[in-house]
């Protein structure tokens, strides 16, 4: 997919599928704006990147999701460096239910901020040019976590959240797109450590979280998201896998 002169806003954009993403848009033609917590991780990905695909085509805005106002900074600092702002990506997350409020404030907050800023800046009804916003969600968005309930809950949100901003009702009026892409586990988590669980009993559930699960590259997901992003209608939900092809899956809610 060619998504020559589009400008692309990845939250957690300095490591781990947040960067492999940031990558295969610059390998279509698109430019980048890493916004992440972790400034040498962040400088480090721009420069490498800036180095590989044109320095002119990267930047790097130092953010906290958590915080409002550095979140909009980033977005400013997004068009006054390339003029639009076509596809944002909230992607930012911790997995450590030990520090569940935290969790929350990066997982789901940090994406409810993410969104509105994308509708402020990007919506038609705001003056903006319409776009895309990607929520990453998680395989434990639709099958629950049991060692880690509260990260379970904050992307269980992002689908709630997806649905209803992605609704054909709101894109008629804002012109933005909007998708939750469900990540299943990455090959990324090997230098974690165990500290992440709310008590041994959490902790042991892990092994039946991880039953049958095939630990995926980065970068089959970071292609698998690319691949989703224009065909898609807004509201969809995809899930991307034990390392298979992206596929659309449904929102099940019972009838109310
Ligand atoms: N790693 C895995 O196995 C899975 C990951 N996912 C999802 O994929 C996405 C990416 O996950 P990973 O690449 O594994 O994460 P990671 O932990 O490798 O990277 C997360 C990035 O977010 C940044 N970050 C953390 N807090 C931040 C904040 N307050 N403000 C701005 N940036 C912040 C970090 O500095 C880091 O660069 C997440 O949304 C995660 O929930 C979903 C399923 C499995
Ligand atoms: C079944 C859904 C899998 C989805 C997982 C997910 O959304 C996020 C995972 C994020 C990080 C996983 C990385 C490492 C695992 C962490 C700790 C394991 C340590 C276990 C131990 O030491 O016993």
């Amino acid at each position: 997919m060619d998504l020559k002169g589009n400008v692309a806003l990845v939250t957690g954009g300095a490591t781990g599928l947040g960067r492999a993403i940031c990558e295969e848009l610059l390998k279509r033609g698109a430019c980048i704006s890493i916004c992440d917590l972790d400034s040498d991780a962040g400088e480090n990905a721009c420069d490498e990147l800036g180095k590989a695909f044109g320095k002119e085509k990267v930047l790097f805005c130092h953010c906290d999701v958590t915080d409002y106002v550095q979140y909009e900074d980033a977005f400013q600092t997004t068009l006054a460096e390339f003029d639009n702002i076509d596809i944002v990506i909230n992607n930012a997350e911790i997995m450590n239910d030990k520090f569940w409020e935290l969790e929350v404030d990066v997982n789901l907050n940090g994406a409810i901020r993410g969104t509105l800023l994308a509708l402020q800046f990007l919506g038609k009804d705001k003056g903006g040019k319409g776009g895309m916003l990607i929520n990453i969600g998680s395989a434990a968005s639709v099958k629950p976590q049991i060692s880690t309930p509260i990260y379970t809950a904050t992307k269980h949100a992002i689908l709630g959240l997806s649905k209803a901003c992605g609704d054909s009702y709101h894109f008629n009026h804002t012109g933005v797109k909007v998708l939750a892409i469900c990540v299943g586990h990455l090959d990324t988590g090997a230098s974690s450590h165990s500290n992440r669980f709310t008590s041994s009993v959490h902790e042991k559930a892990w092994q039946l979280d991880m039953k049958g699960i095939i630990p995926q590259k980065t970068d089959h997901v970071a292609k698998g998201i690319i691949s989703v992003l224009k065909e898609a209608n807004t509201g969809s939900i995809w899930l991307i896998s034990n390392g298979k092809a992206p596929k659309e899956i449904p929102y099940s809610v019972a009838t109310v």
